[in-house]
């Protein structure tokens, strides 16, 4: 199943659960606005390259719309729309006052080089900067894009409108960027395990966990996991998958990547074939790459007791069925990877604001949502007698749909 009708079952079984008017239903299934846009730059070599970029626009009705940028090979429409639509319901569950969005852009950006990266990015701001805004659509970094990325859209964003911080969040910190951005997603994924763990009488310490993506938000969650006691006991990236049942040394690994750019070839594990991370014997398996990757045919084999989505849309609906059969138990993505959007609100508010936040109440603050959060979701499972999915499935489309109907339609 692809993304976009994954996304739109999990939608249309929450909103059953909640009674949702079938009209209603239509018109928060449909996005507001869905942009595409021909990038054409000249390679550093003087040939021509044509990209298409996207940006979709769901849902604004509790605030303006937000979400990452993609740059990567695989990038599609479906899997836009299907992306800026967990968006709208992400945003929910935080209890922010956004909407929801995702853009990206279809090409490899590890085959362009940086200044072919800030003239892709520069075109496409000035394809979609009409449409974007800092109480419109306000970007930030998904795979593949950084914090230099929000700097050249920033830059250019700014000069058609003047100078913009708020414009887009998981910016550098010298221009405006929130202290703790860059580690949210990672944190707010280490809470929202803590929380999990608790609740089922365990703690971080003692757990064996398995993460797949070693990018910004698999490398901080395993950081930051490690530091709390956990044992990492695999990892993968695309450049490969390394095990080792004792436990991985993270800072080590760090190091070496941060030297080798990858995994692979890590002195202290051994390396493993990559499609077999998911299946490694864990507690807590935390996919942190692409998503539709735990699906029917490798679901029956995962081992791990708990699965923490740190990326977007890593189960299939057809995994979910094997695996809660399984009595494994799934914290998902809209509520468990919600930190990194959570800290960009915080970021957005530092901007309006004009004053800057010290890292600790940022870290604070984040712990303060997530924490919300999972009793917000928790206490739908329970009124709705309900898997952790729907719950936060029904708790995000509640809130928008709530915000739908008090705003109104008359034109
Ligand atoms: N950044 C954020 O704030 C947020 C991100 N997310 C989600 O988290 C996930 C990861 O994003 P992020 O960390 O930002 O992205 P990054 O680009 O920083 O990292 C992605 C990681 O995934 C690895 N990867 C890519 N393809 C594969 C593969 N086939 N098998 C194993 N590993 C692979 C990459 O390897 P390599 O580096 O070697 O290419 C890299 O380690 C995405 O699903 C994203 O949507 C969700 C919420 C917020
Ligand atoms: O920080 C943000 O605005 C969005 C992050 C994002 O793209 C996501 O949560 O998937």
């Amino acid at each position: 199943m692809n993304a976009l009708a994954a996304t739109n079952r999990n939608f249309k079984l929450a909103s059953r659960l909640l009674g949702l008017d079938s009209k209603l239903e239509k018109s928060l299934l449909i996005p507001f606005r869905e942009i595409k846009v021909e990038c054409t730059i000249p390679k550093d070599d003087g040939t021509l390259q044509s990209y298409i970029g996207f940006r979709v626009q769901h849902d604004n009705a509790r605030g303006p719309m937000k979400g990452g940028i993609r740059y990567h090979p695989e990038v599609d429409p479906d899997e836009v729309n299907a992306l800026a639509q967990l968006m709208t319901w992400k945003t929910a569950v935080a209890n922010i006052p956004y909407g929801g969005a995702k853009g990206g852009i279809g090409c490899n950006p590890s085959e362009l080089s940086i200044s072919e990266l800030e003239r892709l990015t520069r075109v496409f701001t000035q394809k979609i900067h009409d449409l974007i805004g800092t109480h419109m659509d306000v970007p930030a970094p998904d795979m593949g894009t950084g914090p230099q990325t929000m700097a050249w859209i920033l830059d250019e964003y700014s000069k058609f409108h003047g100078y913009s911080p708020a414009v887009v969040t998981g910016k550098p910190i010298d221009l405006g960027g929130s202290l703790g951005r860059d580690a949210a997603t990672g944190r707010g994924v280490l809470f929202a395990t803590e929380a999990l763990l608790n609740e089922n009488g365990k703690s971080i310490s003692g757990q064996r966990f398995v993460i797949q993506g070693f990018g910004n938000v698999g490398s901080w969650a395993a950081q930051l996991i490690d530091e709390k006691g956990g044992k990492i006991v695999a990892v993968s990236d695309i450049t490969g998958a390394i095990k080792n049942k004792k436990g991985i040394d993270i800072p080590s690994l760090l190091k070496y990547t941060k030297e080798n750019k990858g995994v692979k070839g890590f002195h202290g594990a051994d390396s493993i074939d990559s499609n077999s991370i998911l299946l490694e014997d864990c507690d807590v398996l935390i996919p942190a790459a692409l998503g539709g990757v735990i699906n029917r045919e490798n679901a029956n084999e995962i081992k791990a007791k708990f699965i923490v989505e740190a990326a977007n849309h890593p189960t299939d609906p057809d995994a979910d069925e094997i695996l809660k059969k399984k009595g494994v138990v799934i914290l998902p993505d809209i509520y468990a990877n919600s930190g990194g959007v959570t800290v960009s609100y915080f970021e957005w508010v530092q901007n309006i604001q004009g004053f800057m936040w010290d890292e600790e109440k940022v870290n604070n603050e984040l712990k303060n949502y997530m924490t919300k959060g999972f009793k917000d979701v928790k206490d739908m499972c329970k009124t709705h007698e309900c898997d952790l999915r729907m719950g936060a499935f029904s708790l995000g489309v509640n809130r928008v749909a709530r915000a739908t109907v008090l705003r109104g339609w008359e034109a």
